[in-house]
């Protein structure tokens, strides 16, 4: 399914290996359908180790350009780069290097949480050994382990945000694109939520969060974008 290179790279990630330096380019883009404007030309930069939070209000494109830097979208308007290169989602490369939580990811009726971990974490070349091990942990890290065996169907609507959450960290990423990833968690939640996406930076991971809570945006941002609208 991935091309070896792309493998390769998302593995030594998986292993702890500092991530490699990264930066994502957006400059002046824009998205309009049949004439009515989703997202005004916007640019922003960001680099390992970096937050940029996406702010505005409801309807200001902030999925938008989310999904033009996760390259499943492609600009009408100036251009997105991951390190002056395309970002396409259908390419392995771009998916080797790029994570991103927008809109809710497919989840199977039939796998408990820790069996998606493991399905995920096969898909992108962990040890099978200690897949288990490490699947259980980041649950514990979002304080869901205790729902390892439950079917995605049996969460309440904040469980399974941090369920999505666990299924797109659990995968190596030097970039880590999130949508409003605070929804529908309580004030600890978002706390916990926020140590990790500390660590991330810290890592070295870029990010970019769209995210309506100030508290989160003030510790995670080293720059706020306002998103204006049309
Ligand atoms: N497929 C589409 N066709 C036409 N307009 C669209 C389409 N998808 C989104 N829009 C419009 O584009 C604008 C930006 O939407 P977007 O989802 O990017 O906003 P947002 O800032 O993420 O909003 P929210 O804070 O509510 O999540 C909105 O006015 C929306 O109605």
């Amino acid at each position: 399914m991935f091309g070896r290179r792309a493998q390769a790279s998302a593995t030594a990630a998986a292993d702890g290996t500092p991530a490699a330096p990264v930066t994502i380019k957006v400059s002046k883009a824009g998205k309009d359908i049949d004439g009515s404007v989703l997202l005004a030309p916007v640019s922003l930069t960001v680099r390992s180790g970096r937050c940029v939070v996406l702010r505005g209000a409801n309807g200001s494109g902030k999925t938008t350009l989310l999904k033009i830097i996760a390259g499943a979208l492609e600009p009408s308007t100036g251009s997105a780069t991951l390190d002056d290169g395309p970002l396409d989602e259908r390419d392995a490369a771009t998916r080797a290097r790029v994570a991103a939580l927008v809109g809710s990811p497919t989840a199977y009726r039939d796998l408990t949480l820790i069996d998606h971990l493991v399905l995920i974490d096969s898909t992108w070349g962990g040890a099978i050994d200690t897949a288990d091990e490490r699947a259980d942990d980041m649950l514990a890290a979002l304080e869901i382990d205790h729902l390892s065996e439950r079917f995605p169907h049996e969460l309440s609507s904040g469980q399974q945000q941090l369920f999505h959450l666990a299924m797109v960290l659990f995968r190596p990423s030097q970039v880590l694109l999130l949508d409003e990833p605070e929804q529908r968690l309580d004030t600890h939640k978002r706390e916990v939520l926020t140590q990790i996406l500390l660590s991330r930076k810290a890592a070295g991971t870029a990010l970019v969060v769209a995210c309506h809570d100030p508290v989160m945006t003030s510790a995670l941002g080293d720059k706020v974008l306002d998103i204006t609208g049309a």
